[in-house]
């Protein structure tokens, strides 16, 4: 099978366990992200595929080579490092044909290659620049056609963006996307920015404390996280305590002074759960509705391309998030009523 798998991964630091039976596939071709919390293990797998690092158990099988016990050099991995990691004192040219130096290929061949990675990141030209006259986002490019030029088998990119201003930082995103798709490299991202991930994935890999908490789509992801912890680091979520309910047949969870259906029951009833619930999944209205709650604005702040309404159902603090279109609508002091969509509100136990 093409693209990686990894296996059984167990990896510890002295006494301290970082992973633990790390399982995960990367399609060929595709772009997936390692994303979470820093320390969860995340740059520690990168440096396991890559073969700077060892794993204490487990495999790493590539285009159905198991290389776990190949040595570095002889592993054809592109890696990307956070702070580009080029050399200052050479050219843009000579960095991004370093590699294919020391595989001791012809001069030719060299150049060549190096002129096909500078048009490919934009830099066409600019191969006798020296690196510390670049700006940070086109250090970035020569660091990526570095990793590029030896076409290697996967590409791995630990925090290639972090460095940038945020605007560079989005221009970059969907051009390293878009390159990634042109030459179709099987792609590992490691961020630890969940709009980041989702922006660029095809699927994310969620880590928490050295496991696999959640794997999945970046759409499916985000609106049926698995856990708290999902729901909670993939953007903001209302967490309410409340106790499983069954009335007339359906399900619901009842809180502090308030009601929310679920449209399925796991458990029993009076068991204590947490509900999570998205700011954009509630449905808003002037007016009480069938199953709605009330909901008193206690602050109201407009950011561009959504608004969010800060209030209290029941005894509980929420935050609902309304398209900007409505902000006018609803103003601090009034009493709107309020309801998640069934699809979308989860619970956990
Ligand atoms: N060489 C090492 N020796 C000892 N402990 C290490 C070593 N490398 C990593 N660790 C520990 O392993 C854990 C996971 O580190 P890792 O760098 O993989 O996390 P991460 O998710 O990439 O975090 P960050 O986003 O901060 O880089 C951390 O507790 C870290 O301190």
């Amino acid at each position: 099978m093409k693209g990686l798998v990894i296996k059984n991964i167990n990896k510890s630091f002295g006494s301290n366990q970082v992973l633990y039976d790390i399982n995960f596939e990367v399609k060929d071709g595709d772009f997936v992200s390692l994303l979470g919390p820093s320390g969860c293990g995340k740059t520690t797998i990168l440096r396991i595929i890559n073969g700077l690092e060892t794993a204490d158990t487990g495999a790493v099988i590539v285009n159905g080579e198991d290389i776990t016990k190949v040595p570095v050099e002889k592993r054809n991995i592109g890696m990307v490092f956070q702070n580009y990691a080029l050399f200052p004192t050479m050219s843009v040219a000579k960095n991004i044909g370093y590699g294919l130096n020391i595989r001791k290929k012809s001069k030719e061949e060299i150049a060549e290659k190096v002129d096909w990675a500078l048009k490919l990141v934009k830099l066409e030209g600019m191969g006798d620049r020296k690196i510390t006259k670049l700006s940070g986002g086109q250090q970035q490019r020569v660091a990526l056609a570095r990793a590029l030029v030896i076409e290697p088998s996967i590409l791995l990119l630990d925090e290639p963006l972090s460095a940038l201003d945020r605007k560079i930082r989005a221009e970059m995103q969907y051009e390293l996307r878009n390159i990634q798709q042109n030459i179709g490299i099987t792609t590992i991202f490691v961020t630890h920015d969940q709009e980041e991930a989702l922006t660029m994935s095809d699927k994310i890999i969620l880590m928490n404390k050295g496991v696999i908490e959640q794997e999945a789509d970046p759409i499916n992801l985000y609106n049926y996280p698995k856990s708290i912890f999902a729901s909670d680091f993939l953007g903001k979520a209302n967490i309410l305590k409340g106790k499983l309910v069954e009335k007339d047949g359906k399900w619901a969870v009842e809180g502090r002074g308030w009601t929310i259906g679920v449209n399925h029951k796991d458990g029993r009833d009076g068991d204590s759960v947490s509900v999570a619930v998205r700011g954009e999944h509630f449905n808003i209205d002037k007016n009480e509705f069938e199953g709605s709650q009330e909901f008193k604005i206690t602050n109201k702040v407009f950011t561009g391309s959504v608004c969010k309404l800060l209030g209290n159902m029941g005894e509980d603090e929420i935050e609902i998030s309304i398209i900007s279109l409505d902000a006018e609508k609803y103003q601090v002091g009034d009493t709107a009523h309020v309801m998640p969509t069934l699809e979308t509100t989860l619970y956990f136990k």
